[in-house]
């Protein structure tokens, strides 16, 4: 954060007025993040907009951020506060590309006049492909049009081609080009401006303007490559991106012709993996085994230079040291022969030979396959197996169906269809509750977690609802039982908290009259007796933790007690004090209202009903849905598009871990190691709650929610795993921010908004970026990461559904960062001005 901070506190009221409208005061800047601040100029964004980095910031001081409307730092957009629906997303979204752009725009502006020197001219090296790229620093005047710079055929000969360097000079190919890359200048015509997209030389990276596309690239027998760059090998980093159009490309060229350029990208010998890049079991390959292994019936999905093991006995593939990835047709002859550490296992028990890793052998004992210490297992290519040297068949490893499921949970590959004549065990034929795309490893796994309470349970069901998974009636039936003894325990809390407050009552008119001991002395929170000995029988249950033992039966039997003793005026004092009862959710008036409803017989729990129960399933252990959404997104389509087939629907594997999932020490955690993100939600109306501790002792639940979110954080499993921090319950938040001040918690004791809010919406929007920013900032401090975060209000399904998309948005960045191509080096990125110079991507 530090790196974005302009270095002095005139320079920071210099921006801040820029910002402000002329004569509105100057907020307390002991307070004020300013580097988020200038990071959300711009229309409200159900996501965030990267920082802009230290280079932006500075020019910030010296041009048109200055108006930017940005009329009260009130009004500074952390993200959307209010509803989300899916057409706003799409606006908010294209407002957001031109908010980003603008700060990316200027940074190129920046590198010319910063520099405070003469444009230079631009260079003709004469190949007609990079030349340009070496003259960093031209920027070409206004008054030269297009057409001049489409007239340069011979440019040596114009006044421009006075070079400073000579032709072909080393150090004019150096350090240039770097920057020229870095600051989005065309490479040919030295034109520098970043809203312009550019395309890319696959193999040396200059970059090109519509203008000079062709004149650089020519036919493109090869795809994407300069003219001079023919015949060389691309940069493998480019890989993912062969044969994928870009939006530049199709404005240039005929659907035709880029059907062409595409195929001849992904085909042409140029452009292949080369043996010597890959090495299985500890050998590179040679040609014929490269051909042997792409052209086999399941070829390895995506395959990328690297070191790789496989045991061609099962078929089972993987990266060196780690756990299996797919499984591919067996029985191929590549590389070398297979090591016992070949995935790095260290369970003492062996497959074909390799010693298996701690993840397989738990999905292998969860399928109750025996596999004591020193095991050693014979698996054949249809996943039978037997233990080595017995001759005898023990059962199919992939055959149930349930461990089919456990593999696809924990990403384990499973053998397709068909794939190496995998039998169904006819006993367990359900592999069709295996959907497809699991078998294929395409799904993308998404950790949903949180302190109880936070939402992940109604994320869940949002997710559920929203994308097309129906309830079965087995869930329902399990969501009605839990509704009913949920009513019972909110009740049994709020006959508990009667006689806590009736006690108080009584020892407080003793204290006043002592003189007076009258035991039967009634006050508000007096009952009868008959509703005494409910009270005193149900306590007791709940006492003994047995509730549901006695239903449902006790539901319908005393369905009209509970309904008198909710609506006894003594019951409603009480709930008048609800504060005072730490376990009493909001929800409870929300079902006690319909008691005899709810406990009869023909109760079925409707959408809402469901939605704003409690959990997900009665134990609130582990819950799991697949789904899938519309990801081709207008902003997907900038690197995505792919002319000769749509990219598939991206799968998604939502996986919500009860919290009281965690108290048996994080077991289930280490199972989750390659979860794509973690999504991890916090209420942000628990700020004033209390919350107890596994020692008994109360601990405000927003610094419970945050030592969670921290330990989640520091676990060596998710190390390499981005993070989403989900703040919900927006809505609750925003009434009661007017209340209770948020430094009630004292982690934000400093939080002083800036004045004058002139309602409890913009407080609450202040509150809720002042507490992104200390989530944010100790996310930074922990992993040096930049932590994503979307705002919800959970039971609104358009929130949920924004804040879907906008997680996978952040996958999609996550992975094109890696790739390093078409979104992430600059001009097309939504996301970020440049990845390389950005304090929070991580620097490979
Ligand atoms: N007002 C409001 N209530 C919400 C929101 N999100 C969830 N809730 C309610 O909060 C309660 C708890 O939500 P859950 O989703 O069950 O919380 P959880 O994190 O799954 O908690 P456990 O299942 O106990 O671990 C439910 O009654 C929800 O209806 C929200 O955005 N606003
Ligand atoms: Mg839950």
């Amino acid at each position: 954060m530090a790196a974005t901070e302009p270095e002095d506190e005139k320079s920071w009221e210099e921006l801040l007025r820029k910002m402000l409208p002329s004569g509105a005061p100057l907020p307390d800047a002991d307070h004020l993040d300013y580097s988020i601040a200038v990071e959300y100029v711009g229309p409200p964004l159900p996501y965030e907009v990267p920082k802009v980095d230290p280079v932006d910031i500075d020019s910030l001081h010296s041009a048109s951020i200055a108006s930017a409307s940005v009329s009260d730092l009130s009004s500074i957009p952390v993200a959307e506060p209010v509803d989300h629906n899916a057409s706003r997303f799409n606006r908010i979204r294209n407002e957001t590309h031109t908010s980003t752009s603008f700060s990316v725009g200027f940074s190129s502006e920046f590198s010319v006049q910063g520099s405070n020197s003469e444009p230079k001219p631009i260079q003709d090296t004469g190949g007609g492909g990079k030349r340009a790229a070496v003259v960093t620093f031209n920027t070409p005047r206004e008054s030269e049009t297009e057409d001049d710079r489409e007239n340069d055929g011979d440019r040596s000969s114009s006044p421009q081609s006075s070079a400073t360097e000579p032709v072909g000079s080393p150090i004019a190919w150096a350090t240039p080009l770097k920057l020229a890359n870095k600051r989005g200048i065309c490479s040919r015509c030295g034109k520098g401006n970043r809203l312009k997209e550019r395309e890319w030389c696959l193999v040396c990276d200059s970059r090109y303007c519509s203008n000079c596309l062709l004149k650089a690239m020519g036919s493109m027998p090869e795809g994407r490559k300069c003219v001079s760059c023919i015949g060389q090998p691309i940069d493998e980093s480019k890989r993912s991106s062969l044969g994928k159009c870009s939006k530049i490309l199709s404005r240039v060229c005929s659907p035709l012709e880029i059907g062409q350029i595409m195929r001849a990208e992904k085909e042409c010998p140029a452009n292949q993996l080369r043996p010597q890049q890959l090495v299985v079991n500890g050998r590179e390959l040679r040609e014929e085994e490269l051909s042997e292994i792409l052209g086999c019936e399941v070829p390895p999905q995506k395959l990328k230079p690297g070191r790789y093991w496989y045991d061609k006995d099962s078929g089972l593939w993987g990266k060196e040291g780690e756990k299996p990835d797919s499984i591919i047709t067996s029985k191929l002859n590549v590389g070398g022969k297979l090591r016992f550490d070949a995935s790095n296992g260290n369970t003492n028990v062996f497959m074909n030979g390799r010693e298996i890793t701690k993840i397989e052998l738990r999905v292998l004992k969860l399928a109750k396959v025996q596999c004591p210490p020193d095991t050693h297992f014979w698996v054949y290519e249809d996943g039978t197996y037997e233990e080595e040297g017995q001759n005898n068949i023990k059962g199919n490893i992939w055959g149930k169906a349930s461990t089919r499921f456990i593999c696809s949970l924990f990403s384990l590959p499973v053998p397709s269809r068909n794939q190496n004549g995998t039998k169904e065990d006819p006993a367990t034929t359900s592999s069709r509750s295996v959907p497809e795309y699991l078998d294929q490893g395409r799904v993308q796994k998404l950790l949903l977690f949180g302190l109880e309470g936070s939402g992940t349970s109604t994320i869940f069901k949002q997710a559920k609802f929203l994308y097309g998974n129906e309830f079965t009636p087995e869930e329902l039936q399990n969501m009605k039982l839990m509704i009913q003894s949920n009513m019972y325990k909110y009740l049994s809390i709020l006959l508990e908290g009667r006689e806590r407050f009736e006690e108080e009552a009584a020892s407080l008119a003793a204290a006043e009259a002592p003189s007076v001991v009258d035991e039967s002395k009634q006050c508000i929170y007096s009952i009868n007796q008959r509703f005494k000995h409910f009270s005193d029988w149900l306590l007791d249950i709940m006492a003994t933790g047995d509730l549901d033992a006695f239903f449902p039966a006790a539901t319908r039997e005393y369905a009209p007690i509970v309904d008198e003793v909710w609506k006894d005026s003594a019951i409603q004092e009480t709930y008048k004090r609800r504060e005072e009862l730490h376990c009493l959710p909001e929800v409870a008036k929300y079902f006690l209202d319909r008691a005899i409803e709810i406990s009869s017989n023909e109760y079925e729990p409707t959408e809402k009903d469901i939605l704003y129960a409690e959990g997900v399933t009665q134990s609130n252990g582990l819950a799991s849905i697949e789904f899938s959404f519309d990801d081709r997104s207008s902003m997907s389509e900038l690197y995505n598009e792919n002319y000769e087939c749509p990219p598939p629907l991206t799968k998604y594997q939502l996986i919500c871990l009860g919290s009281k999932g965690l108290n048996d020490g994080c077991k289930w955690l280490s199972m989750f190691e390659d979860v794509r993100a973690v999504i991890f939600c916090v209420a942000l109306n628990d700020y004033d709650q209390m919350w107890s501790l596994s020692n008994g002792r109360l601990h405000n639940k927003m610094l419970a929610s945050r030592d969670l979110f921290e330990s989640l954080v520091r676990h060596p499993c998710f190390s390499n795993t981005p993070f989403v921090l989900v703040l919900n319950k927006y809505d609750a938040f925003e009434e009661k921010i007017g209340q209770v001040p948020l430094s009630a918690c004292e982690w934000f004791k400093d939080f002083n908004p800036v004045k004058p809010h002139n309602n409890s919406q913009s407080l609450a929007q202040q509150a809720y970026y002042y507490v992104a920013v200390k989530f944010k900032e100790l996310y930074l401090s922990l992993s040096g990461e930049k932590l994503f975060v979307a705002q919800t209000r959970a039971r609104e399904g358009n929130s949920v559904d924004a804040a879907f998309k906008y997680i996978r948005e952040v996958l999609k960045w996550d992975e094109e960062k890696d790739d390093n191509f078409f979104a992430v080096n600059g001009d097309d990125s939504f996301y970020s001005t440049e990845v390389s110079s950005s304090p929070f991507i991580r620097q490979e």
